[in-house]
């Protein structure tokens, strides 16, 4: 069911559903808890490069920012942080957990195409891009919000054998990590099809890196991307 521009409304309406549970390490959103320190250390580390004191000032957008995981690791490094989804519950989870961690962040309904502000330092999209109804408008949008040269972040799922076993056989029907249905499996992107959908943004991926679940369940940046991937693009 696609929705306005480039959401899909039973998309949103299922992230909606999961709003209360949303900051329960143990909860549905597990998953994206465990491999939150790693991701985030990831993108900071790219942001703070040659900056005296950390994300200091740093004007950053998470587009599909949900309850607000990476907003709140952003602002904590020192960024200041606007959160934007399309969810309103999931935002009035992210608003109701940032008061209670005395975290200062400007959380707005929308979509990136309704986003008027622009020129932020960086924007950022973890695990939203497969969720969308238009990977390339999404892309564009995110290219027309960041300034000039600044840094653009995605996360997502590769489109691979291995990932329909583990992202989506492994994690919602065997081991329970995620509710069935979260994932469609045939809308994870490789990485060549997220490079094209960049490049056709003006965008172009400037460094790429895996993200692995270990045998503990700890997550780590590692060479493999044949499940999931982060990328920085400018
Ligand atoms: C899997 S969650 C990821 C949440 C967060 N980025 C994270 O990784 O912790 C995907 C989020 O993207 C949002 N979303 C999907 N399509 C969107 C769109 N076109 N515009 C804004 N939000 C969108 C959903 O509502 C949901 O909150």
């Amino acid at each position: 069911m696609p929705g306005p521009g480039t959401a899909i409304s039973a998309e949103i309406a299922k992230f909606d559903r999961l709003a209360a549970q949303w900051w329960d390490p143990k909860g549905p959103m597990a998953p994206l808890h465990a491999m939150n320190p790693a991701r985030m250390g990831w993108i900071i580390e790219r942001l703070a490069k040659g900056r005296p004191n950390r994300l200091d000032g740093l004007r950053v957008l998470d587009v599909g920012c949900g309850a607000g995981l990476a907003s709140e690791a952003l602002a904590r490094a020192g960024a200041r942080v606007t959160g934007l989804d399309a969810a309103v519950g999931a935002l009035g989870a992210a608003r109701a957990h940032a008061a209670g961690q005395g975290l200062d962040i400007d959380y707005r309904e929308g979509m990136p195409e309704t986003l008027e502000e622009s020129g932020f330092d960086a924007v950022v999209a973890l695990e939203v891009i497969e969720h969308v109804a238009d990977r390339e408008a999404f892309c564009r949008q995110l290219a027309r919000l960041v300034k000039p040269g600044g840094p653009v972040f995605l996360s997502t799922l590769n489109r691979t054998p291995r990932s329909f076993l583990m992202a989506k056989l492994g994690a919602e029907y065997l081991l329970r990590l995620l509710p069935v249905g979260t994932h469609d499996w045939r809308m994870f992107v490789r990485p060549g099809e997220l490079g094209a959908d960049l490049r056709a943004a003006g965008l172009r991926v400037a460094d790429i890196a895996g993200l692995s679940m270990g045998p503990g369940g700890g997550w780590r940046v590692s060479r493999d991307v044949g499940v999931n991937y982060i990328v920085m693009a400018r």
